[in-house]
């Protein structure tokens, strides 16, 4: 296909998003069901465009002076990928998929808008309702701080300790011109992809059928470090698929015993195949809360790794920013309490209790954890500056609140998805 066969492709495709409102990796599957003569590198520029779109789908219809979809597809050809009207229109000719050009008016509103006189919230791309949650978390720097949600993410990879080492893995990968990660120690990145380039496939390499590696965001590999586990009992509470299990596990070699706990057995389901394929010796899994009582008191580490909204993953999810509603902060705020109330008893005293999200939004990092803390007076933050210092070698991000334990990675701060981690140590 030629690029206005899957520009045409891409416009289809952001229209079944909006009139349907279906998740994008489910519109981009069905268009791949029935458009099965459709290459991989075709496959991958439709949804670079389609991902594109949603990552700055107000600026760019705010420019464009339309909410058409075939507005949006052209602005990211011409915002993300670097063409000009002059070159778009000039690769497009002649190509009989293309999509029809949006009006030479369109074209002159977009050269004469700019978007520094746009409302805040279109220009840093985001629901206008969440806009005071960003100022909020992050004062006068939160329209970059929220732009940086807007960009490609890398492909990061966690080097599994327990089987190899940085060295072996990057040179295993070494065609994919991976590099080691800033602040995580056995972190590997493969840059954000550009146009239509895809990134490799390396669930496929034959190092990760051996278990060398696993994909997982550096954000979350640090914060499944802070937890500062090197042995004795762990408790994983909202254990999912396992990414953090699996990190605790290469962290403390196999020493000292994990328990992984879910209340969704589907979500915990795939984590049997992949410790297996890491070579953990020491993780129980747990998919009934009633197996968890024997541990009351006695874990030397809590993890919550908390539902949320997942703001802080919008750069590999952009159309659930559009999909999330007041009701549903609400009602993940309310499965935070209820872990948190849960999850807590487990903590023995002198143990410590880290309670992640992957959203950047106060009321559920620390807004959570100051209502957590009136409740149970009891847990008192951890020198949360030289936690880091000790475990990273640098000094804490800019965005840290060390009296409060509180600490919070950001696409632009870190170059890490967005991450809450609050560490707190129960005292009595
Ligand atoms: C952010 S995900 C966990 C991701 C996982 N730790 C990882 O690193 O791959 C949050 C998890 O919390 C679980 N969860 C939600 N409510 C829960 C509850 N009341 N008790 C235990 N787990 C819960 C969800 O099923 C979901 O798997």
């Amino acid at each position: 296909m030629r690029l206005g066969g899957r520009l045409s492709a891409a416009i289809d495709i952001l229209s079944d998003i909006e009139t349907r409102h279906r998740p994008v990796a489910e519109a981009l599957k069905d268009w791949g069901l029935s458009h099965r003569f459709a290459g991989s590198g075709d496959r991958a520029a439709i949804g670079n465009i389609v991902y594109d779109a949603l990552r700055l789908k107000l600026s760019h219809q705010w420019l464009m002076q339309s909410e058409e979809p075939a507005a949006l597809g052209f602005a990211v050809l011409l915002r993300q990928w670097g063409y000009t009207v002059e070159g778009l229109t000039a690769e497009l000719e002649g190509d009989t998929f293309a999509p029809a050009a949006p009006g030479s008016d369109v074209f002159e509103t977009f050269a004469a808008r700019n978007l520094s006189e746009a409302p805040p919230h279109v220009q840093a791309d985001l629901p206008e309702w969440l806009q005071s949650e960003f100022e909020k978390a992050f004062g006068e720097h939160w329209i970059p701080e929220a732009q940086g949600l807007n960009g490609r993410p890398p492909l990061d990879l966690r080097v599994n300790r327990l089987k190899a080492n940085r060295e072996k893995v990057l040179k295993a990968l070494a065609r994919t011109g991976a590099v080691p990660t800033e602040v995580a120690p056995d972190g590997i990145r493969v840059a954000p992809v550009e146009g239509a380039g895809r990134h490799p496939n390396v669930t496929a390499e034959l190092s990760f059928a051996k278990g060398w590696f696993e994909v997982q965001d550096e954000g979350s590999q640090i914060a499944a470090l802070l937890t500062g586990a090197s042995g004795g009992q762990v408790l994983d509470y909202c254990a999912g698929g396992g990414g953090k299990t699996l990190a605790l596990a290469a962290s403390m070699g196999n020493k000292g015993q994990i328990h992984a706990y879910d209340a969704d057995r589907h979500r915990l389901a795939p984590i049997v195949e992949r410790l297996k394929r890491a070579g953990t010796r020491n993780v129980q899994v747990h998919d009934q809360a009633a197996q968890l009582e024997p541990l009351q008191w006695r874990c030397d580490h809590v993890l919550i790794d908390a539902p949320c909204t997942g703001t802080g993953t919008w750069r590999r999810r952009p159309d659930t920013k559009w999909r999330l509603t007041p009701e549903t902060l609400a009602q993940r705020m309310a499965e935070q309490e209820t872990v948190l109330e849960a999850a807590h008893r487990f903590v023995k005293p002198g143990g410590e209790l880290v309670y992640v999200t992957c959203s950047l939004l106060p009321s559920e990092n620390a807004g959570q954890v100051a209502r957590f803390r009136e409740r149970h007076p009891e847990f008192k933050p951890v020198e949360i500056a030289a936690r880091w210092e000790s475990t990273f070698g640098t000094a804490l991000p800019a965005h840290a609140d060390p009296e409060n334990g509180m600490v919070t990675l950001t696409p632009a701060t870190t170059a890490t998805d967005g991450f809450f981690i609050a560490v707190m140590r129960r005292l009595s």
